[in-house]
C-alpha cells in the first residue's frame, strides 16, 4: 500500500468498530482505524486475514490524509459527547463531499442536529445502525442507515457487501430520511429488551413451575429454537445454561448478579414511544423490570415479609413446557407488533419515511432479534406495505389465535403462584385492549370533563360536549 490511498476509514477500535473494519477487509476493501490507543492499532493489524489489507494509527490527521477522494470514515465510539468530541477532532481535517458514519448507538435527535450542523460545511453525516454484536460485526450484522441518499450510494457497495446475507439478500437498506437510522436501531433495541424480558420470565417459569435444572434448560431452549420460537435470543440463551464457571463448581449462569444493566437505548424508546405517544408497554415493562432488579435491598427485605402464595403450578412437566412456549411465542408477536407500531407512528410524526417492509427484511439476519418470525412480518408487509399493526394481518392473527389460550392459562397460573410475569401479562392486556371494540375509557372521559371541564365526545351525536354533572 506505499503510494495507494484506503478505502475505508475507522474512529474508535473497540469491540464493534474493530471487527466491522476486519469484515470490510475480508470483503477485499483496504481499510485504515484509528484508536488513540496503541495496542488496539496492533491488536486490529494482527487479527487481519493474511491476504487483506488493514492498518491501524494512532494519528486521527494520519488517516485521514491515507483516505481516497471523497473520504469515506465511520465512527464506532460511545454516543453522546464523545461523537461530537470526534466531529469536533475531524472537522478541520475534511473536505466538501466527505462521507461521515456515526455507527453507534445515538439518539436520533442528536443525529439530526449532527447532520443539519455538517451539512452547512459540504459533509455528508449520516446515523446508521448497525446490530449483531461482536461476531455479528466481524461476520455480518444487520445494518440500518439512514439520512442522506446521496453519501449512503457511496457507501451501499461496501455496506452489502459486510451485511448479512439471508436467501442471498443482504440485511442492509436505506430506512429513511434525517435521523431514521439512528431510530429504527433504537426500536431494535426497545423490541431487543422485551423479548428479553420475556426469555427470562419464561426461564423462572420451567425452573419454579416445573422444577428443571440447568441441563434440561438447556434442552427446552435447544428444541425451542428448531421450532416456530427459533432466533438469537433463544439459541444464545440454550447455550447459557451450558456454560460452566470457571471460579467455582457451578453453572455461571447461576452465580451472576440479578440485577440488569442498560445502557439507555430500552430507556428511550418507552420515552420516545411517550412522546409520539404510541402505546409499547411489553418494551416500557421490560425497561421498568431492569430498573427494579436493581433494588436489590428492598427485595431482600420485602422477600421476607411478603410470602409467597401456597398455590404451586400442578401441570403436568410437558404440558407446562408447551404452555410457555405458547406465552413465548405469543408475547415475542406482541413485542415486534408494538415496535413496529411505533416505528410507523414515527416515520409519519417526523417525517422520516421508514420501509417498513425493508425494516422487517433487514432485521431478519445478523441483528440481535433476528427470528423465522421476521419472515412471517415480511410476507404480512408484502401484502399491506402500509398495515398499522402486524397484529391485524390474517397470517399472524392466525399464530397469535393458535397460542392466545395457553398464554391465558399460564399468566393464570403464574399469578396465583407468585411467578413474576409483568411482560407476559403486559402482552396479553395490550392485546385485550386491543381486541376490544369498546374500552371503558368512557368513564375515564367523565370524570375528566367532571373535575376539569376537560369535554368529551358522544357516540351518537358529532361535535364536543361539556356536561355541569350533579353530586348525589
Ligand atoms: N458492543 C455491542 O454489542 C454493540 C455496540 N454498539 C454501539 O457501538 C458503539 C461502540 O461500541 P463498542 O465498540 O462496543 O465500544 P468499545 O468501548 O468497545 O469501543 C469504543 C471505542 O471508542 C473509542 N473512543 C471513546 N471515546 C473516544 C473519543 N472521544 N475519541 C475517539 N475515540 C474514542 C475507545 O477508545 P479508547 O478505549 O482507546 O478510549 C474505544 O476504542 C457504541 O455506541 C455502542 O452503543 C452497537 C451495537 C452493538
Ligand atoms: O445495540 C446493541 C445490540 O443491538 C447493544 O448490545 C445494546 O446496546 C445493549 O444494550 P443494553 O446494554 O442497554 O442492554
Amino acid at each position: 500500500m506505499a503510494n495507494s490511498l484506503y478505502d475505508f476509514g475507522m474512529i474508535g477500535l473497540g469491540v464493534m468498530g474493530r471487527n466491522l473494519l476486519l469484515n470490510m477487509a475480508d470483503h477485499g476493501f483496504s481499510v485504515i482505524g484509528f484508536d488513540k490507543d496503541a495496542a488496539k492499532n496492533s491488536a486490529l493489524e494482527s487479527a487481519a486475514t493474511p491476504g487483506t489489507t488493514v492498518k491501524g494509527v494512532a494519528e486521527l490527521a494520519t488517516m485521514v490524509q491515507l483516505l481516497e477522494r471523497p473520504r469515506k470514515l465511520m465512527m464506532l465510539v460511545p454516543a453522546g459527547q464523545p461523537v461530537d468530541d470526534v466531529i469536533a477532532s475531524l472537522l478541520p481535517l475534511l473536505e466538501q463531499g466527505d462521507v461521515v458514519i456515526d455507527g453507534g448507538n445515538s439518539h436520533y435527535t442528536d443525529t439530526l442536529r449532527r447532520v443539519q450542523e455538517l451539512r452547512g460545511k459540504g459533509i455528508h453525516f449520516m446515523g446508521m445502525g448497525v446490530s449483531g454484536g461482536e461476531q455479528g460485526a466481524r461476520t455480518g450484522p444487520s445494518i440500518m442507515p439512514g439520512g442522506d441518499l446521496d453519501a449512503y450510494a457511496k457507501v451501499k457497495p461496501m455496506l452489502e457487501a459486510i451485511a448479512a446475507k439471508v436467501k442471498d439478500t443482504p440485511c442492509v437498506a436505506y430506512l429513511g430520511k434525517e435521523g431514521a437510522g439512528h431510530y429504527v436501531k433504537m426500536v431494535h433495541n426497545g423490541i431487543e429488551y422485551a423479548i428479553m424480558q420475556l426469555i427470562s420470565e419464561s426461564y423462572s417459569l420451567l425452573q419454579k413451575g416445573a422444577g428443571l435444572n440447568n441441563d434440561q434448560l438447556h434442552e427446552v431452549f435447544k428444541n425451542w429454537n428448531q421450532g416456530a420460537l427459533q432466533s438469537f435470543l433463544v439459541e444464545i440463551t440454550a447455550d447459557i445454561f451450558l456454560q460452566n464457571d470457571d471460579k467455582s463448581d457451578k453453572r455461571l449462569v447461576d452465580v451472576i448478579s440479578d440485577k440488569a444493566g442498560s445502557k439507555g437505548t430500552g430507556k428511550w424508546t418507552s420515552q420516545d414511544a411517550m412522546e409520539l405517544p404510541v402505546a409499547v408497554p411489553v418494551i416500557d415493562t421490560a425497561v421498568a423490570m431492569r430498573t427494579l432488579s436493581g433494588y436489590k435491598d428492598q427485595r431482600v427485605q420485602a422477600a421476607s415479609i411478603y410470602k409467597a402464595p401456597e398455590a404451586a403450578i400442578h401441570a403436568d412437566a410437558e404440558m407446562w413446557i408447551k404452555q410457555v412456549h405458547d406465552a413465548l411465542y405469543f408475547a415475542t408477536i406482541l413485542s415486534y407488533a408494538q415496535g413496529l407500531a411505533m416505528l410507523r407512528e414515527a416515520s409519519n410524526d417526523l417525517k422520516m419515511e421508514i420501509p417498513l417492509p425493508e425494516v422487517v427484511k433487514v432485521w431478519r439476519g445478523g441483528c440481535i432479534i433476528r427470528s423465522t418470525l421476521l419472515e412471517v412480518f415480511t410476507q404480512a408487509y408484502q401484502k399491506n406495505a402500509d398495515l398499522p399493526n402486524i397484529l391485524l394481518d390474517e397470517g399472524v392473527a392466525y399464530l397469535i389465535q393458535s397460542v392466545v389460550d395457553n398464554t391465558r392459562s399460564v399468566i393464570a397460573q403464574a399469578a396465583a403462584a407468585g411467578i413474576p410475569v409483568a411482560g407476559f401479562m403486559s402482552a396479553l392486556s395490550y392485546f385485550d385492549a386491543f381486541r376490544t371494540e369498546r374500552m371503558p375509557t368512557n368513564l375515564i372521559q367523565a370524570q375528566r370533563d367532571y373535575f376539569g371541564a376537560h369535554t368529551y365526545q358522544r357516540i351518537d351525536i358529532p361535535g364536543t360536549f361539556h356536561t355541569e354533572w350533579q353530586q348525589h
